[in-house]
């Protein structure tokens, strides 16, 4: 290289990139590049705030200041859209969650000769960084770090051992694969450590799949004002600032509908913000998610429709979805190739796409706008702060 060069944005692994293309590993928008490969930090550049940035694979981004941060997110969705030529009539205020606002985390842990590490993976490794700060977590998921690695340290053999933490409404719902608890002391001692913490669930995974220990009232996470059964493992938006913007994005844009269809429903995060008067069919694989939708709505009287249906082998039908005023779907990180396609085909005119992965949302969308969709509005949202994950609202209509 003969002249500094000036890094544009960054790219979606998280490297910085130059107008010529170039990728340089811990660079920021603004930063320069020396000619002897050197980063000379720009006005966006910023001291990571956490100790562990660098080794910790949980977060990417904490060297870009927020307006980098917001830049890249923002860029993330927009850029997708281009690459499939797909145009939105107007791009939203990208929203992005403050730190400390993770509700749900799964860490790992390992005993080791001076006791035990607990925390993320570093990135690409599968070394744990033994974490004693984290800027992500909600304070309830961190003040189980110590007492977790103590419990790994006494209790655990000599394998890994994986902790899910969930915030529920009663407390942390925390789920242990690879700590066996063989005889009555050893019981006795998870049942401690549930009550000293007050968690609000205990389970331990030994091999035969989540067994309850521990959960003195049933754990249940309330969406929309309605109190959902959690099971093991289900999803939950990540942030409850974020959830809060996507059932904002979508109660607005679905406002007029009689009826809808939200698909990839989980435990119905959208389908009870959106139901009453409108009537709301909630489809979901995951047979524990869809029971507990179901449950809570019948419950209530709330009118969700809950149905069991895998939509990647067997999605709504174009003759179904033409039934509904509007569709929401919110499908994993794979897309709905199959069924965009029955929408596209369909005589449903508003669908609004909650997704957690540009790029293969910007293929279906590509798929929509063929069918004669417009792209009326698209937020960016970066729930996974300071990390290279980003997740965006959509409304398109015809
Ligand atoms: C990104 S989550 C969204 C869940 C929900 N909309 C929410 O906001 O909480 C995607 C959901 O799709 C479900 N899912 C994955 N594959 C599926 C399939 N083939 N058919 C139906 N649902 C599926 C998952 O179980 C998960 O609940």
């Amino acid at each position: 290289m003969t002249a500094p060069e000036t890094i544009l944005r960054i790219a979606a692994k998280g490297d910085g990139v130059t107008a010529s293309g170039r990728h340089f590993a811990g660079a920021v928008t603004g930063d320069v590049i020396l000619p002897d490969g050197t980063i000379e930090a720009g006005p966006h550049h910023v001291a990571p705030p956490c100790r562990h940035f660098g080794t910790c694979g949980g977060c990417q981004l904490q060297h870009a200041d927020e307006e980098a941060l917001r830049q890249f997110v923002t860029e993330r969705v927009v850029n997708a859209a281009e690459g499939q030529e797909v145009a939105a009539a107007e791009v939203l205020p990208t929203h992005l969650s403050p730190p400390a606002t993770r509700r749900r985390a799964t860490l790992h842990a390992l005993r080791t000769a001076k006791g035990a590490a607990i925390g993320f993976r570093e990135g690409r490794s599968n070394r744990i960084v033994d974490m004693q700060e984290c800027l992500i977590l909600d304070p309830p998921l961190f003040a189980l770090v110590a007492p977790l690695r103590k419990l790994v340290a006494a209790h655990a053999g000599r394998g890994p051992v994986d902790i899910s933490l969930t915030l529920a409404d009663q407390g942390v719902d925390c789920a242990i694969t690879g700590i066996e608890t063989e005889g009555l002391a050893a019981t006795e001692v998870m049942l401690d450590f549930a009550r000293d913490h007050r968690l609000a669930r205990l389970s331990l995974d030994q091999g035969y799949g989540a067994e309850t220990v521990w959960e003195p009232e049933p754990a249940t996470i309330t969406l929309a004002g309605v109190a959902v059964p959690l099971p093991h493992g289900a999803f939950l938006q990540p942030t409850r600032d974020g959830e809060a913007v996507l059932l904002a994005d979508a109660k607005e844009w679905l406002a007029e509908s009689a009826t809808m269809a939200d698909l990839f429903a989980g435990l119905g995060t959208f389908a009870f913000a959106l139901a009453g008067p409108a009537k709301v069919l909630a489809v979901e694989a995951a047979r524990d998610a869809h029971l507990a939708c179901k449950t809570a709505a019948n419950a209530r009287g709330i009118p969700v429709h809950a149905m069991h249906r895998d939509l990647f082998r067997n999605p709504l039908q174009a003759a179904e979805i033409s039934r509904f005023s509007s569709i929401l779907l919110d499908p994993p990180r794979a897309g709905a190739r199959e069924q965009v396609a029955q929408i596209a085909a369909s005589e449903v005119s508003r669908v609004a796409y909650v997704s957690c992965n540009p790029s293969s949302w910007a293929r279906d969308a590509k798929a929509l706008v063929e069918a004669g969709f417009r792209l009326e509005k698209l937020r960016p949202v970066g729930q996974f702060r300071w990390s290279t994950h980003v997740e965006l609202t959509s409304l398109f209509t015809r």
